[in-house]
């Protein structure tokens, strides 16, 4: 059917706007724009996007700042809905915007689902995902976008795509920020943090301009310690503690481990944190860590096994898993994504905590200022959290946490230039790994 035809048969018979998204979508020329008005939005819908932004084609990127244009929404998703009309709906809460790069990667193509299915953010929460994709990537985006069509989750009200993060972070009030270049061979540290830090002092930039002021933001793209630092240190106008380097992944890791050798089920393993860098530099706390209640050190009564063993372990689990897959974790990665996400959206159980990668400023453990390090965090469940108070040192984590510290700060000055700080200058004490590596 001619763009001309398909216009003037929806005059003619007022097509439903998603009934006239399934055909625009399957035009055979796929750079044809089709240009029909949307029906009239009934009373309490919300028309998701103009009629005009169904597109078959990648869309030019549309600056947030150009008040003409509308946000895009894709396919199905491209509908008149009413989240009030139905009695089922009564009851859900106001539709909330979460914003994915590397939307077309491995991790998000698991994560993207679990969002979409009510299971981090409750079976009461509508979703709109907004997913931020390149040149490179768009056609796979288009396939994302697709299958979420295709899986019918009820909560799932908008999906839209785009290469522009000042369209795509329009009014996010979560920002998962996956996106990144993986360390290729031969690739320096210092490279990657060039590489990715340019993503990410984009990124803050576009939150910054567009997001919500209260977006909350975690950076899982590598090295996601210093990338985070970037994306904060670029969005002054977003508060520093909603920003989070992703190290639940690590906890989670740990957990396991520790669960293993006591052979114990994972759930009895509390009090996990990991501090410092998602490197090879992190320290898995067995000190301050719990199973069934207890002093981890009380149930596994190996220091030479927690002190190097473990330790190392966990420090090289991603790199293990590479060695076994041909490829990094992805599933597991994004289940500690929903992890880090449902931790700060629900109250921590009574006298545990997390661990997540966040803003050193006024942290009471004496970790240098102006650094994103993991750390001991609780939540009250409204999206932020405080550092814990109540964890103990000894010399063995005291001068592990100091290795971890000297590694961030070593990296914080090669991104000197994309953070404000002058000239960047990099030397990196020794070139650790990321976890992935190995
Ligand atoms: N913190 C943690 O615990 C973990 C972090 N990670 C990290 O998460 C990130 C994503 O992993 P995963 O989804 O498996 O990776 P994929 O390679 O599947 O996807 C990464 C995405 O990054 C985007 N990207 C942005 N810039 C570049 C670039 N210059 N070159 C290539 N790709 C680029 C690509 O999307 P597009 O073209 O659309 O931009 C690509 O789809 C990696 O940095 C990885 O190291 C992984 C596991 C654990
Ligand atoms: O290096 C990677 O991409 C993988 C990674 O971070 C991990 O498995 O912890």
């Amino acid at each position: 059917m001619a763009v001309a035809e398909l216009s003037s048969s929806y005059t003619k018979t007022s097509l439903h706007s998603s009934q006239l998204s399934f055909l625009s979508n399957r035009l055979s020329n796929p750079s044809r724009r089709i240009d029909l008005q949307p029906l009239p939005p009934t009373r309490n819908a919300r028309v998701v996007c103009s009629v005009a932004s169904i597109q078959v084609q990648a869309p030019v990127p549309v600056h947030a700042e150009d008040p003409k244009m509308k946000r895009e929404c894709y396919g199905v998703f491209y509908v008149t809905y009413d989240l009030k009309a139905e009695e089922q709906t009564k009851t859900w809460k106001k539709m909330i915007n979460i914003a994915v790069s590397g939307a077309a990667g491995m991790i998000s193509n698991h994560l993207l689902f679990k969002l979409a299915s009510g299971e981090v953010f409750g079976r009461d929460q509508p979703i709109a995902l907004k997913l931020l994709g390149s040149e490179r990537s768009f056609q796979a985006l288009e396939g994302v976008a697709m299958e979420l069509e295709d899986s019918l989750y009820p909560l799932l009200k908008e999906v839209s795509i785009g290469i522009d993060p000042y369209d795509v972070f329009q009014d996010a009030e979560w920002a998962l920020l996956i996106g990144a270049k993986p360390r290729g061979p031969g690739m320096e540290r210092a490279d990657l943090l060039e590489i990715n830090g340019k993503i990410f002092a984009e990124q803050g930039k576009a939150l910054n301009a567009v997001a919500s002021r209260n977006v909350k933001v975690i950076v899982v793209g590598n090295p996601c310690n210093t990338n985070a630092l970037i994306c904060l240190k670029n969005a002054p106008n977003i508060p520093a503690k909603n920003f989070h380097a992703l190290t639940r992944l690590d906890e989670n890791r740990a957990k396991c481990q520790l669960a293993l050798k006591a052979g114990v089920f994972y759930d009895k393993v509390s009090n996990m944190t990991i501090w410092g860098n998602h490197s090879t530099t992190q320290v898995p706390d067995f000190l301050n860590g719990r199973i069934d209640g207890l002093p981890v050190e009380e149930v596994i009564k190996d220091t030479k096994w927690l002190e190097e063993d473990f330790t190392e372990k966990i420090q090289k689990r991603g790199g293990v898993l590479i060695k076994k897959w041909g490829r990094s974790s992805a599933a597991s990665t994004s289940v500690s994504i929903v992890d880090a996400i449902r931790s700060l959206v629900t109250p921590t159980p009574e006298g545990d905590w997390f661990s997540s990668g966040v803003f050193t400023n006024g942290n009471p453990y004496g970790v240098a200022e102006e650094l994103v390090f993991s750390m001991p965090c609780r939540s009250k469940g409204d999206g932020d959290y405080e550092l814990v108070k109540d964890v103990i040192f000894d010399d063995y984590l005291l001068k592990r946490i100091t290795k971890a510290e000297a590694e961030l700060l070593a990296e914080k000055k090669c991104v000197a230039h994309l953070i404000g700080e002058g000239i960047a200058v990099c030397d990196l004490p020794e070139d650790t790994m990321l976890p992935g590596e190995m």
